[in-house]
């Protein structure tokens, strides 16, 4: 069976933009950015960060993004939303699955205006422009307004803002939805990463949590109630 996944224009678009990707030095684009990945989290702002870094792809690996379209499939999800579109590889494995689950939509946001105009077009070569809503700006304020009921999240912004992105989306997940975070094993050390790590595993949060080592680690969380 031909999933929206595996259809032409949908690997077409994915191959593009991964071997792009993979011709770039993850580390040196930053650093060319001014941010040394190695070092400090930057003490920037999010606009300030994400305006540096508006020409590094920095995605979900293949098998991350695979994962996302499994958990989509699995939980038959028809309202996504995503913190972090980037160049909106994700997006394109989300929103197949949401078209091969019988259609919906997936919301996302990013807050450099290059990347999303680059995501956007994207988002018409694969195909998928109908199913996959772009909110440019700070997602602190571009999710504020969603629908009524959300089946999965995607974290997937800077690493800081995820706790209170998850806070604000909360409301509106269904007993079921699943969570899921990216590169979870970044920036271990700090105060942050460990603080939101300790709210996905505490029981009062209502959550079950679960590391996968795929790539540089992806949390699920299922809302239990
Ligand atoms: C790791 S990349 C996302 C990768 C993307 N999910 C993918 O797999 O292709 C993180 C993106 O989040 C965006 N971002 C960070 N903070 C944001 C915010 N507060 N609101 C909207 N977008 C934000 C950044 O500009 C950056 O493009």
């Amino acid at each position: 069976m031909l999933t929206t996944l595996h259809s032409d224009p949908v690997v077409a678009t994915l191959t593009r933009l991964l071997s792009a990707e993979d011709q770039q030095d993850v580390v040196r684009a930053f650093a060319a950015a001014g941010v040394d990945v190695h070092g400090e989290y930057p003490d920037l702002g999010a606009a300030e960060l994400a305006e540096r870094t508006k020409d590094v792809i920095m995605s979900v690996s293949r098998e991350g993004g695979e994962l996302l379209y499994l958990l989509t499939r699995a939980i038959q999800a028809r309202t996504v939303v995503e913190f972090g579109t980037s160049f909106g590889i994700s997006t394109l494995y989300l929103a197949s699955a949401v078209r091969d689950n019988g259609g919906g939509r997936v919301i996302t946001t990013e807050l450099q205006a290059d990347k999303a105009r680059g995501a956007q077009e994207s988002f018409a070569a694969a195909g998928l422009s109908d199913t996959i809503e772009l909110r440019l700006g700070d997602a602190r304020e571009t999710l504020k307004d969603l629908p009524e009921t959300v089946d999965l999240l995607l974290l997937d912004g800077w690493l800081h803002l995820r706790q209170s992105i998850l806070e604000l989306v909360w409301p509106r997940l269904r007993p079921g939805a699943l969570v899921v975070v990216d590169d979870i094993d970044l920036h271990t050390d700090l105060d942050f990463a460990q603080s939101f790590l300790a709210h996905l595993k505490d029981p009062a949060t209502g959550l079950l949590t679960l590391r996968l080592p795929v790539h540089q680690g992806v949390q699920v969380c299922l809302k239990l109630a």
